[in-house]
């Protein structure tokens, strides 16, 4: 039902006047308004105080709208939109059209606290009932519903709020003879039902809609009220709605309501194409994706695959298909790669699974180099790169010779080679030597402090972050399965990590049997290493586990005499360091006192590393005199005949160098009784060791220092007994039952405490030691001997002896005794430079050791003692 007219409600022509701000009250719509106006609350004071709540609807104002004369606020508020909301209606049955996109509000506040100027009132206004009253913050809330358009006569009273004289307008009936208003009818009917029809399309609830149409049916005979309700519904300005509010005239009202109708139209449609194009992009989406799976589909039951560059999956497949892949390994890809194609690309297995086929792409499954087998080549290379090794280099010709002839067999299973000696004499660059003379690529693997089995076979995938091991990841790196692995360090390699045993490992990288199926965990598919050559190397062969050590060809690389580090530092080391400083041969030139001394002076060590860094040194103060003159003579200052010198003395290395910081060890050392030099050898090279002992009241106990091992202990123990069951023999007792340690202790100490030492070979020193102590005769400090004592008093041989017969020569000593078995060792691997500075004894019992020691002062009663004789 439509309440419009005054007919049901009286209304005195008098009535109480609500100014209205922004807002347009129409017949037929029902509004919510907050009152918070100074001018109004008043007004609302009243009516509560006159009307019981039950007879509020009885309670008619006049709802005036206000025109604020032009200024920029009130240019702004007439053209804002003021449509009614959703609110607006709140009553009203048939015209609660909540159009969406009208937005929502909370009523409009009427709140400026100013007093309204009653010539600013319009005159045209609308008679309206109270539905609602309550008080509320500040004010209150009002529900008005419009009834009838007021013409304004006059304003009666503007205190406490407005009065005035109106008179009601209410809408005359439709003229059907008039034909004009009729075709303005026909137009509204059929923009409104245009307007509803875009409504329903925007999916308004469909009673709200029913409600519409069925009143949008009655235009014809109630147009007026229509377009009061339609405006309601539609975007206008409050300018716009005053005009309808002043449109008596049913004609005019019906053609300024078509008019305003189309505009919505208009604007509905518009908004109608932006939701569609939106939604039509989404749909083009899904469209797509359904498309491509019905594609892949398609081409999946064809066999086909797709050739498309930036696909990721056909870039991997690709790859694979070129890396010419071994049977074994190609199942294994086309089971992953199907697994791969059901997965989506976003899931962590699909990362993991591509990663794996990524590696197994990158791997050198058939590329190899080209080999140069030419040995004259290699002789040339090696020859060129290293001084000396003579051996050596004669055995890794004899291997690449053999390797040659296998070749052309077609088996090659050659050993594998491992180079022994302490650091800086070459090991690693002779394997780089190897590498060039043949033509391969080099990858060295550093195996110093692997500790776990899977840093060399790699993690099985399903650990998170797996990968394979150094082998796999060398091949990647060098991009072919044939080149030259050197494991540096092999004897560094830990034991009994958490992942297993990594020694374990490589008795499957290095065994030419095994190594054509070596499996890393993470591949899980074999790959053939027996095209690599693998170059081990080790400072000793002590902690380098049986099996492994049984699988390689040692190749032992002792320590450097002065004289060969002479040769290497002019021949190799010089031209080297001017090179890498920047300077051309000639700019820096090292007499060979300096040479030499920088190795003596400098320098304490078997291989050249230190040398090559000292001689650096020399070489870098050169290059900045260099450039100072350089800078000079740019500069007109000098010329560089005068001012730079590229020859570097013996003068100029302390100079430069500063203080020497090693000098002889031996000759500084004052001969005392008790005191006696050892020779000994370790993974790092030779050197001298001094046995020292002292004797002090006790009870015949011995007691030992210096970090010594079992052997060595053993050794000292031996050394005791036999000097004390020898006594009077040697001279130390007047008669054979007396015991020398009587009332004695014994203290036998190796100084450099913390220098762990084992092994037999100090058993000769030990009974020299004891000897000169009880007989408080001294050994020159400058004899130094070797040799494992049996308490039968034999000299037994012993290893090491180029290193050890090298290092005391180093060490300024000039006698040594040996065991006369070793006399083979010095004949043919100490250079002759060497053995010509040195006397050399051979003994083969402790007694030919005593006279060679003590000079002829021996204090043994026999002029020549028994041989090997024992008093046990
Ligand atoms: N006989 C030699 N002739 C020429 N240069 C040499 C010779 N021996 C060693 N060198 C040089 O000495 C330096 C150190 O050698 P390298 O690094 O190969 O030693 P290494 O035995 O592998 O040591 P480490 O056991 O510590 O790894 C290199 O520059 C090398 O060229």
């Amino acid at each position: 039902m439509i309440r419009t007219n005054a007919s049901t409600i009286n209304i005195p022509t008098t009535l109480p006047l609500l100014p209205l701000h922004d807002k347009v009250l129409l017949p037929g719509v029902v509004t919510r308004l907050q009152i918070t106006r100074r001018d109004s609350i008043p007004l609302f004071e009243k009516i509560l105080r006159t009307y019981d709540s039950r007879d509020l609807s009885k309670c008619v104002i006049g709802a005036f709208p206000v025109r604020t004369p032009p200024s920029t606020t009130s240019q702004e508020n007439a053209n804002k939109s003021s449509s009614p909301r959703a609110e607006d209606v709140v009553s009203t049955p048939s015209p609660m059209v909540p159009v969406p996109s009208f937005g929502k509000s909370q009523g409009q506040l009427v709140r400026s606290s100013g007093s309204v100027d009653p010539a600013n009132i319009h005159r045209t206004g609308c008679a309206a009932r109270l539905v609602r009253l309550e008080r509320a913050v500040g004010g209150f809330t009002v529900v008005l519903e419009g009834l009838v358009r007021l013409r304004l006569n006059k304003i009666t009273s503007q205190s406490p709020f407005f009065e005035a004289e109106v008179t009601p307008m209410p809408d005359r009936a439709v003229d059907k003879a008039d034909q004009e208003l009729q075709d303005h009818i026909v137009a509204l009917r059929s923009t409104s039902r245009e307007f509803v029809s875009l409504l329903q399309s925007l999916k308004l609830p469909a009673p709200v809609l029913t409600q519409l149409q069925k009143f949008l049916d009655n235009v014809a005979i109630i147009p007026g009220q229509v377009v009061d309700l339609l405006m309601s519904t539609i975007e206008s300005t409050i300018d716009e709605k005053i005009m309808i509010l002043d449109a008596i005239d049913m004609k005019e009202r019906v053609t300024k309501a078509v008019e305003l109708l189309t505009r919505q139209i208009h604007v509905l449609k518009i908004s109608q194409k932006v939701h569609d194009n939106v939604e039509g992009k989404l749909n083009k989406k899904q469209r797509e994706f359904y498309l491509r799976e019905q594609l892949a589909a398609i081409k999946e039951e064809l066999g086909e695959k797709d050739s498309g560059e930036d696909d990721e999956l056909t870039i991997i497949e690709n790859r694979l298909n070129t890396a010419n892949l071994p049977a074994e390994v190609q199942t294994a890809v086309d089971r992953e790669l199907k697994r791969l194609r059901k997965m989506q690309p976003s899931s962590s297995e699909y990362s993991v699974i591509r990663n794996y086929l990524d590696w197994l792409a990158d791997l050198p499954w058939s590329k190899s180099t080209e080999d140069i087998l030419d040995v004259e080549n290699a002789r040339k290379q090696l020859n060129d790169d290293h001084h000396g090794l003579e051996k050596v280099k004669r055995r890794i010709l004899e291997y690449l010779a053999v390797t040659k002839l296998q070749q052309m067999k077609g088996d090659v299973k050659g050993p594998i080679l491992c180079l022994v000696g302490p650091p800086g004499v070459g090991k690693t660059s002779l394997g780089r030597s190897i590498a060039t003379a043949m033509g391969r690529k080099f990858h060295r693997i550093s195996l110093g402090g692997v500790w776990d089995e899977s840093e060399i076979r790699g993690h099985r995938r399903t650990y998170v972050g797996a990968l394979p091991g150094l082998i796999i990841h060398g091949l990647k790196k060098c991009g072919v399965n044939n080149p030259v692995f050197l494991l540096d360090e092999i004897d560094k390699v830990g034991s009994r990590g958490h992942h297993g045993d990594p020694s374990a490992a490589f008795l499957e990288v290095l065994d030419p049997e095994q190594n054509s199926t070596f499996t890393d965990h993470y591949l899980n598919v074999p790959f053939d290493l027996s095209k690599i050559l693998f170059i081990a190397t080790a400072n000793s062969v002590d902690t380098i586990p049986a099996p492994l050590l049984d699988r390689m060809e040692l190749i032992t690389i002792p320590g450097y005499t002065y004289a060969e580090k002479l040769a290497i530092a002019t021949n190799h080391l010089l031209p080297k360091q001017i090179r890498q400083h920047g300077l051309s041969e000639g700019d820096v030139q090292v007499t060979q006192e300096a040479l030499l001394k920088v190795a003596t002076g400098y320098t304490r060590e078997s291989g050249v590393r230190h040398l090559e860094r000292e001689i650096g040194s020399l070489v870098r103060a050169k290059a900045v005199e260099y450039a100072e003159t350089q800078e000079k003579l740019q500069s007109g200052e000098s010329d560089k005949a005068t001012e730079y010198q590229p020859l570097v003395t013996l003068t100029d290395v302390e100079e430069i160098l500063g203080q020497e910081k090693f000098v002889n060890e031996v000759t500084e050392r004052v001969a005392v009784p008790g005191v006696v030099t050892g020779m000994a050898y370790n993974g790092v090279g030779g050197g001298i060791l001094f046995i020292e002992v002292s004797q002090m009241p006790g009870k015949g106990n011995l007691q030992l220092t210096g970090s010594l091992g079992d052997v060595i202990k053993e050794s000292a123990q031996i050394a005791l007994s036999w000097v004390k069951s020898h006594g009077y023999e040697i001279g130390l007792t007047n008669s054979p039952s007396q015991n020398v340690m009587e009332k004695a202790d014994v203290h036998l100490h190796m100084p450099s405490g913390a220098t762990p030492k084992d092994g037999p070979s100090a058993g000769i020193a030990m009974v020299c030691a004891l000897v000169s102590m009880f007989s408080n005769e001294v050994v020159p400090s400058t004899t130094a001997m070797t040799g494992e004592f049996t308490l039968r008093g034999l000299v037994m041989p012993v290893g090491g002896i180029k290193e050890k017969v090298i290092a005391a020569h180093r060490a300024g000593v000039r006698k040594i005794i040996m065991p006369l078995r070793n006399q083979k060792d010095v004949t043919s691997d100490v250079p002759a430079n060497v053995r010509d500075d040195i006397e050399f004894y051979y003994a083969s019992t402790i007694w030919e050791v005593l006279r060679e020691a003590f000079e002829g002062r021996a204090p043994v009663r026999a002029a020549s003692g028994p041989t090997i004789d024992s008093r046990m």
